[in-house]
């Protein structure tokens, strides 16, 4: 079924899970295998040593394997999401994404097993002799009643935690939404009542869960397909349900909603409709959490309930009930204390701190996860974000505390604080400021941004994407005929972007503005005319000069010197900065910053020191502490050499400007990187690590970030253009889509960044 309410196209997430590698996982190696010694050590015949410590002590599989941070994701297919039995193999996007998101928000190495099999005692046997390859067992999207037979089974018979993620993460982050949302409406839970949509994994363990919190057993209608479950029903029943069944005249949906003070919603889309929500008690609390489409729109409740709580499973509206909240970060603190089950205890512990984390003030650094906002706890945030940083720092230590606490632990933590800090050091901040910056973007007032080669279909189709994410406002430059019917080729609507070319716009003011640069630079009328209606970047950036746009992409169709040189025709550097190229390397662990990649061929002192500067500011943004190195083949002045002149003498200026940021140099790229070497030179003015690596000259600088982006295994992000007026990327030629959705919000949120910079200007100079 298509999904009428997503920013994308069916087509567009088929391309997603089908680009360069298909799916998204894979898995990488954390042990060199580069020499004959390697080998050696990690196969026959050094890997037997490990196999017989295991042997004699199964509890150092943890210290020799990946056991210890490794969870399986296993289903049958049998519910998947709210899609119902496609079997095992269509559960697989599902059970990878799940992996991903284990690894992204919490670190945990994860794959996912489909089984293809729905007889109970096969499943089981199957799980069961997987257990000494995992640190933990996710079992997801497995249909009731056979799911509680399974999970229960496994748990009797594993010594590792197994998790039927739809029953209790989603229980955990529905408990702990659906307290605040009682205590916004100042409800007692004894006296609240509440209709249990649903009747299966995910709607019988939040009953489950919510009643041991305190809410009457007689105060919950539990309704299923057939309707209401009431006491003597006989069809389509099971224990399960027989054990929330009560004495009640209704038997329909509808007839349970009325005067009902809250419903949880975990059945199927469209479930519920506008007269049942009209019919509940004032301030009702709504959870549609059905997936991928909600029991009912939070649109359709807002026309006839302004007065609702409203929580949903999706990551676009306000209230993300969703399981996303609680399995990354439970797993995480169960298996650092190697605990062998996760229990009733760590499951409220998890819960508590997330409803108590959504209670508290949101501080400045974390606003930027709310796209700058600082949500306050009320009816439209009961509970935290996904993007929430403090999730991984608070979470895990709660579940851990617990699994201690309640003697399951294999190895209790000592020290929770240098644990708490561990956790914060697993997610990287430039995936993490990405995402915000993403997020900000969508919030914020949008961004007319510059395709300026749209008639290359990889262009097209990252401005598809950008517009229907919601990032900004695409402005197509090219020949309209071409680019519509591509649109349309890809099943978009093409009456919803806007083309502009030389014939379709009326250039004069483009022309007036370039005249009026150019007259004097030996350009005649008729030259800039030329330019302006024959060079995509020259009329792509008039629009930015004149206020026809906010920022530009560009740069697959023409090589990075000559489209810079011809938007230099038109746009200057910024004043008081100068413009250079910075090129992100974000590895494992590591986030590093490298400039000039892109305009200075030989800058001087100023110059590096200006660079430098500016590059500090940019990183700052981007969430880090900024430690520059100012790289070459010498070390302190050893060597001595003329070449390395430049450096220190752009060290030198920076210690006169006496900015507010570490620097040093000159220093080779391993001394700026690795901590050991660094305790040669311990006069050093760097605290750690340098991540801003200032390049002696442009040669090396390009080399150098591309021999890392071709042989390093990181993710190169840019080079990002800095330092011009106006806000312009100029992608690298072999950019892919994706990458051109990157590049085109980072001119977004630069165009943000310079109009702020404008008005603080602005406003100083007033003063
Ligand atoms: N937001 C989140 O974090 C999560 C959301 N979910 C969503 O919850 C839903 C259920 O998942 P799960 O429990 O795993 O699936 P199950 O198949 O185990 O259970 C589905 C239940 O919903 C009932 N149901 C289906 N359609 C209707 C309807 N129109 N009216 C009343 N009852 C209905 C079924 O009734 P019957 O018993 O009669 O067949 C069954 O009891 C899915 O949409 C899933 O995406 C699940 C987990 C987490
Ligand atoms: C979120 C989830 O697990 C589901 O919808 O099944
Ligand atoms: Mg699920």
């Amino acid at each position: 079924m298509p999904n009428k309410t997503s920013k994308f196209t069916d087509a567009e997430a088929l391309r997603f899970h089908s680009s360069g590698r298909p799916g998204k996982l894979e898995i990488v190696p954390t042990k060199p295998m580069a020499t004959q010694r390697d080998l050696s050590l990690a196969y026959s015949p050094g890997v037997a040593v490990p196999v017989r410590e295991i042997a004699a002590d199964p509890d150092t599989a943890y210290d020799y394997t990946t056991k210890g941070n490794l969870v399986a994701v296993i289903s049958n297919g049998t519910a998947i999401l709210g899609l119902g039995n496609l079997g095992a193999q269509a559960s697989k996007p599902v059970m990878e994404g799940k992996s991903v998101l284990f690894k992204r928000f919490a670190d945990v190495d994860s794959i996912d097993l489909e089984v293809d099999t729905t007889d109970i005692d096969e499943f089981v046997n199957c799980v069961k002799y997987l257990g000494p390859s995992f640190g933990g067992i996710n079992l997801e999207d497995i249909a009731a009643p056979e799911c509680f037979i399974i999970e229960e089974r496994l748990r009797e018979l594993m010594d590792i935690p197994v998790f039927h993620d739809d029953q209790h993460g989603t229980a955990i982050i529905a408990a702990a939404g659906f307290l605040n949302a009682l205590d916004l409406t100042d409800r007692d839970i004894k006296k609240t009542k509440l209709v249990a949509l649903g009747a299966g994994a995910a709607c019988i363990a939040c009953i489950e869960l919510i009643k041991a919190m305190g809410l009457p057993h007689e105060n919950v209608t539990m309704v299923d397909r057939e309707g209401v479950i009431y006491k003597g029903r006989t069809e389509g029943m099971n224990q399960w349900k027989s054990a929330h069944a009560v004495e009640t005249d209704a038997r329909t949906l509808s007839e349970a909603m009325v005067g009902a003070d809250a419903v949880i919603g975990l059945a199927a889309a469209g479930a519920l409709t506008q007269d049942m929500v009209a019919s509940m008690a004032e301030k009702p609390i709504i959870f549609a959490m059905a997936n991928p489409d909600p029991e009912i729109t939070p649109e359709d409740v807002r026309a006839v309930r302004q007065d609702a709580i409203i929580a949903t499973g999706r990551s676009d509206y306000p209230n993300q009930v969703n399981n996303v909240l609680c399995f990354p970060y439970i797993f995480r603190g169960a298996l650092d204390v190697r605990a062998r089950t996760i229990n009733e205890e760590m499951k409220i512990a998890a819960a508590t701190a997330l409803a108590e984390l959504a209670r508290e003030d949101v501080p400045d650094e974390v606003a930027t996860a709310y796209s700058g906002e600082q949500p306050h706890y009320g009816p439209e945030y009961i509970i935290p974000a996904p993007f929430d940083p403090r999730l991984i720092r608070r979470i895990p230590v709660r579940v851990a505390q617990a699994a201690i606490d309640s003697g399951v632990a294999r190895k209790p933590i000592e020290d929770m604080e240098a644990y708490e800090r561990e956790l914060s050091a697993r997610l990287d901040p430039t995936v993490d400021t990405l995402s915000s910056m993403f997020e900000d973007l969508k919030r914020r007032p949008l961004k007319r941004v510059v395709f300026a080669e749209a008639e290359e279909e990889k262009v097209l189709r990252a401005a598809v994407s950008f517009k229907s994410a919601g990032y900004g406002i695409p402005v197509l430059v090219g020949y309209e005929a071409p680019i519509r019917e591509k649109l349309r080729e890809m099943g978009v609507d093409d009456s919803q972007f806007e083309i502009c070319n030389a014939s379709n716009t009326n250039p004069s003011k483009y022309i007036e503005h370039l005249y009026e640069r150019l007259n004097r630079r030996g350009f005649l009328d008729r030259d800039v005319q030329r330019l302006v209606k024959r060079d995509r970047n020259v009329f792509s950036a008039c629009m930015l000069a004149t206020g026809d746009a906010d920022a530009m992409v560009t740069g697959v169709t023409r090589h990075y010197w000559r489209a810079l040189k011809n938007i230099k025709r038109v746009i200057d550097p910024m004043p008081g900065m100068r413009p250079f190229g910075m090129t992100v390397l974000v590895t494992k662990g590591r986030t590093v910053f490298i400039a000039d990649t892109t305009v200075n061929e030989r800058p001087s002192p100023e110059e590096l020191a200006d660079i430098a500067t500016a590059s500090a500011f940019f990183v700052r943004l981007m969430g880090h502490d900024p430690r520059v190195a100012f790289l070459s083949f010498s070390n302190f002045g050893n060597p001595p050499s003329d070449k390395t002149k430049n450096l220190q003498e752009a060290v030198r200026l920076l210690n006169e400007r006496d900015v507010d940021f570490e620097f040093d140099g000159e220093m080779q790229a391993d001394v700026a990187l690795n901590p050991s070497l660094m305790e040669m030179y311990p006069f050093m003015n760097l605290s750690g690590p340098a991540n801003i690596l200032i390049m002696p000259a442009l040669h090396s600088a390009n080399i150098g970030y591309k021999l890392l982006a071709e042989l390093g295994g990181g993710r190169v992000i840019g080079p990002m253009l800095l330092g011009m007026d106006h806000s312009i990327q100029i992608a690298r030629m072999t950019s892919t889509s994706s990458d051109l959705v990157v590049m085109a919000g980072l001119a977004a949120s630069n165009a943000h960044i310079l109009e702020k910079m404008r008005a603080d200007l602005a406003k100083d100079e007033g003063v």
